[in-house]
């Protein structure tokens, strides 16, 4: 059974010009498996944050069923649902740490709140602050860290209740691209080593591309698109999940760009795309090679997602129709093949 379960949900807000409410969340279903790295993107207002607020119960659903933990969350009030929001975790754009207290009692302050025994706390600490690397900052106070140390004690601190799924809110949306690396290299080490599922909450492509397993993609309160990560960076069907891949995918070249292509190559343009488990880039250049056509890639990449390969490669081809077409025919059996310009 997923560790939580949306079953058409919605969420709506009085709207604040009148009129009909805002569904933030419209019908959306969703199974998060124990262990998935869940990435959900979508642009500013597409329902991300509201989505995130509904998994850990901060607000009721209007409509449909939340299940987390095996738990209905419809209809729990707030004694009952103390315990299945100490099953989660949560970390923030903005960190939202305590400046007042210390980073060794920012990480313990859930473990008080929790009741938990003066050497469990000690214990506990010690341990997430060495596990993230700050021990040597236990005495420190927020002000005095860097964006990404403050990210790291906010993990630190998620985790102090041992919670089997942590929810990350644009996490790394206020780091600069290194630190934002570093820290999704601790995310990936808190997902193998602890066994926590996560939840990512992005705008950002690359975080997706970094550490998701599956990825679902939101647009006007509804899920898109959703699936393997791989599966939707190499195939994305919907536009909106098309736009997003394409900010860290170099695919198939706009109209504007092939026109910058044919101005600047002779002989006819093609894209091939490459999927894993489709013919091999060797092989086809191999076929294009024995064929005589003369050829020069122009445009594209490959790329790599959960250690499986798939690009986009533009070419541009010289020889006469008659042997390009040859040639492309067979090529088109076990790859797919677009001609461009
Ligand atoms: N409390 C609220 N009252 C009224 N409308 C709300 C409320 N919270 C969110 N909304 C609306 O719901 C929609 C989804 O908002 P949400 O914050 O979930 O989007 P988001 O994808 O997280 O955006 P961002 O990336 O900017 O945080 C927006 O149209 C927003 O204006």
């Amino acid at each position: 059974m997923a560790l939580v379960s949306l079953r058409n949900v919605t969420k709506a807000y009085p709207n604040p010009n009148g009129g009909d409410p805002v569904l933030a969340i419209n019908d959306v279903s969703l199974d998060i498996e124990a262990g998935d790295v869940y990435g959900i993107i979508g642009y500013s207002g597409a329902g991300k944050s509201t989505l995130v607020r509904l998994i850990n119960a901060l607000e009721p659903v209007t409509d449909g069923s939340v299940v987390v933990n095996g738990q209905e969350l419809a209809g729990l009030g707030e004694k009952q649902l103390r315990p299945v929001r100490l099953g989660i975790g949560m970390i923030f754009q903005q960190f939202n740490l305590f400046n007042a207290k210390t980073v060794w009692n920012n990480v313990a302050y859930p473990l008080r709140v929790a009741g938990a025994s003066k050497e469990k706390i000690q214990a506990r600490v010690d341990e997430l602050l060495e596990f993230v690397g700050l021990a040597d900052k236990a005495k420190n106070f927020p002000e005095q860290l860097s964006g990404g140390q403050k990210q790291r004690v906010g993990i630190a601190r998620a985790l102090a209740t041992a919670p089997s799924i942590l929810l990350c809110d644009e996490a790394t949306s206020a780091l600069d691209p290194e630190t934002t690396q570093e820290v999704l290299a601790l995310l990936k080490r808190v997902n193998s080593e602890f066994g926590v599922t996560m939840v990512v909450i992005t705008h950002e492509m690359e975080v997706i591309q970094s550490i998701a397993t599956k990825v679902a993609v939101m647009d006007q309160g509804r899920i898109v698109e959703s699936g393997d990560v791989f599966e939707v960076f190499s195939n994305p069907q919907n536009g909106s999940s098309q736009t997003f891949v394409g900010t860290v995918v170099k695919g198939v070249p706009s109209p504007a760009e092939r026109a910058v292509l044919r101005e600047r190559h002779e002989g006819r343009i093609v894209t091939l795309s490459f999927r894993d488990g489709d013919a091999s880039q060797a092989s086809v250049f191999l076929k294009l090679a024995q064929a005589g056509v003369e050829f020069e890639l122009i445009y594209g990449g490959i790329n790599d997602i959960q250690g499986k390969a798939f690009g986009h490669l533009t070419l541009a081809l010289r020889a006469s129709d008659a042997v390009i077409d040859g040639v492309l025919a067979d090529i088109a059996q076990a790859t797919s093949v677009t001609e461009v310009a």
